[in-house]
């Protein structure tokens, strides 16, 4: 049997940026990846999705600005766009294996445990120092009769030709960001949503303006819905719910993302888990001695995203190479959906302290302000909020809300307050970053 000093199960962001930082070391390591090298942000979510996002902004921009010098709002080619998203995102699995492969041994297959500290793959059994699980997460597919016609965004983020009507069931992330995607490139989108409400990350409000917004571009939403057949018939499928039917070409499945752990055969170990992830201590050590877990495979409270997941693998590697033997502690960590209008938020939720004298909320309006009504953006809402003066949380809707709210994650992460602030930055006029100075007390 075959020994490593560290055993990487996975190639996402987590153990990507891991085996970066190894790869400076003299360490001798394997990679595992069962199916795309780099998981999947690059191949299947963040990077293909902003990619997509990029024409349909320019789209759903223009038709805000008809009859405001915008004459003829742009249109946008969904068999065009795809050529060129496909062609820039099918090299890159192969590329990235071929970077790992430069510095480690790699196995092209899925891991699993044979016992505590033994893994097998391709028939090949290994053991190794540290065995560091970042397997990630993999979408839900709805146990209903006719869920072998259910697709998941892996599919939608590669589809080759649009379909007419598309019915999307769940409105988190995935759903809202795809509906806004394909709704831009001219599909009928009918999003069926099991509860009261969309998103539940940002203030309901703010859930509430954008479900208004998407509404006005013909997007329908049906509520308390549930999904519970789909079926095919001559003119296309039906989608079944326990409040009438729903006619599509193609149906997503978008009702969340569970962790990859059923392969990794976890019962032949004593690696305590749920449906929620693989517990960790606050080493990233799992509830065996010397087997770790970073990224979205983790059961954490913290939100399952690239930084968080690269920020595991940059730890986990200062502790095991002794750079720090302290506990890990998260940043602030910035959110945001890339819908139209897009919603983000750090730190303190508006909604969760709604009348709690200890916190002070500030909202503005942001539509008056020269750089969004030239987009014609009336929607920009901008909510703060503070304990003791100082800067605790940020929420924003609006076309720009991402990198607004970026411009606030300093100052709430270092508690930089309105005097500091403004003594030491001058940002950039006119954007949002130039308004910060006059928001803090
Ligand atoms: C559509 C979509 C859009 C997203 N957009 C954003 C965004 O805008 N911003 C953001 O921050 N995050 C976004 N995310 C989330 C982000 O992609 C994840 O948080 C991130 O990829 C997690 O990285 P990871 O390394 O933990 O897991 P992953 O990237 O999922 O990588 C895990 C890898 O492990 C492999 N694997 C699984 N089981 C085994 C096994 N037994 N043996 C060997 N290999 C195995 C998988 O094949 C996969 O390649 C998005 C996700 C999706 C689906
Ligand atoms: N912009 C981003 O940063 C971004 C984008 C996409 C994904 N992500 C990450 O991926 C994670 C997963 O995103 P997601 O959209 O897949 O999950 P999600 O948890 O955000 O949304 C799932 C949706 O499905 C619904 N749902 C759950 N079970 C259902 C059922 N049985 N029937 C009908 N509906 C059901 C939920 O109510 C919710 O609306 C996110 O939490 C986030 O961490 C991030």
């Amino acid at each position: 049997m075959k020994k490593y000093d560290d055993i990487l199960i996975g190639s996402g962001p987590a153990a990507y940026k891991m085996a970066n930082l190894l790869a400076k070391t003299d360490r001798k390591v394997l990679v595992i990846e069962g199916f795309e090298y780099g998981g999947t942000c690059p191949n299947y979510g963040c990077e293909p999705k902003i990619f997509l996002e990029g024409a349909a902004r320019t789209v759903l921009q223009s038709q805000q600005l008809l009859g405001r010098g915008i004459s003829q709002p742009a249109k946008l080619d969904w068999e065009a766009l795809m050529q060129t998203k496909l062609k820039r995102f099918d090299p890159w699995p192969g590329e990235t294996r071929d970077i790992i492969k430069k510095s480690y041994d790699i196995e092209d297959g899925y891991a699993s445990f044979v016992d505590n500290h033994t893994i097998t793959v391709n028939g090949h059994q290994y053991r190794a120092d540290h065995i560091i699980i970042a397997t990630g997460q993999t979408p839900n597919i709805l146990d209903i009769p006719g869920k072998e016609y259910l697709y998941t965004s892996y599919d939608l983020l590669s589809l080759k030709e649009l379909p007419q009507r598309i019915t999307i069931i769940g409105a988190g992330f995935v759903g809202l960001e795809l509906a806004t995607l394909v709704a831009a490139a001219g599909a009928e989108v009918t999003i069926v949503v099991h509860s009261d409400r969309v998103l539940r990350e940002f203030t309901k409000a703010e859930d509430e303006v954008l479900v208004n917004a998407m509404k006005q571009r013909g997007i329908k939403f049906s509520f308390n819905t549930d999904t519970q057949k789909v079926s095919q018939r001559k003119d296309g499928l039906l989608v079944i719910t326990n409040h009438g039917e729903v006619q599509a070409d193609y149906v997503l499945d978008a009702t969340g993302r569970h962790p990859n752990i059923e392969k990794l055969a976890l019962e032949n170990t004593d690696i305590e888990y749920d449906r929620h992830g693989i517990n960790v201590d606050d080493h990233l050590m799992t509830t065996v001695d010397g087997v770790y877990a970073i990224g979205d495979v983790v059961n954490r409270k913290q939100p399952k995203l690239t930084p968080v997941a690269e920020f595991e693998g940059q730890y986990l590697f200062d502790y095991l190479t002794g750079k720090t033997d302290q506990d890990i502690v998260y940043p602030t960590i910035g959110q945001a959906a890339f819908t139209f209008p897009e919603v983000a938020r750090a730190g303190v939720n508006p909604d969760d302290v709604t009348g709690d004298s200890q916190y002070q909320v500030k909202t503005v309006s942001l539509k008056y302000g020269s750089l969004y009504a030239g987009q014609n953006d009336q929607i920009s809402t901008l909510t703060l909020v503070f304990k003791d003066q100082q800067l605790v949380g940020a929420s924003e809707i609006g076309d720009y809300a991402a990198d607004d709210i970026n411009n606030f994650l300093p100052i709430i992460g270092l508690k930089i307050n309105g005097d500091e602030y403004r003594q030491k930055v001058m940002a950039i006029y006119p954007t949002l970053g130039d308004k910060v100075a006059g928001l803090l007390p």
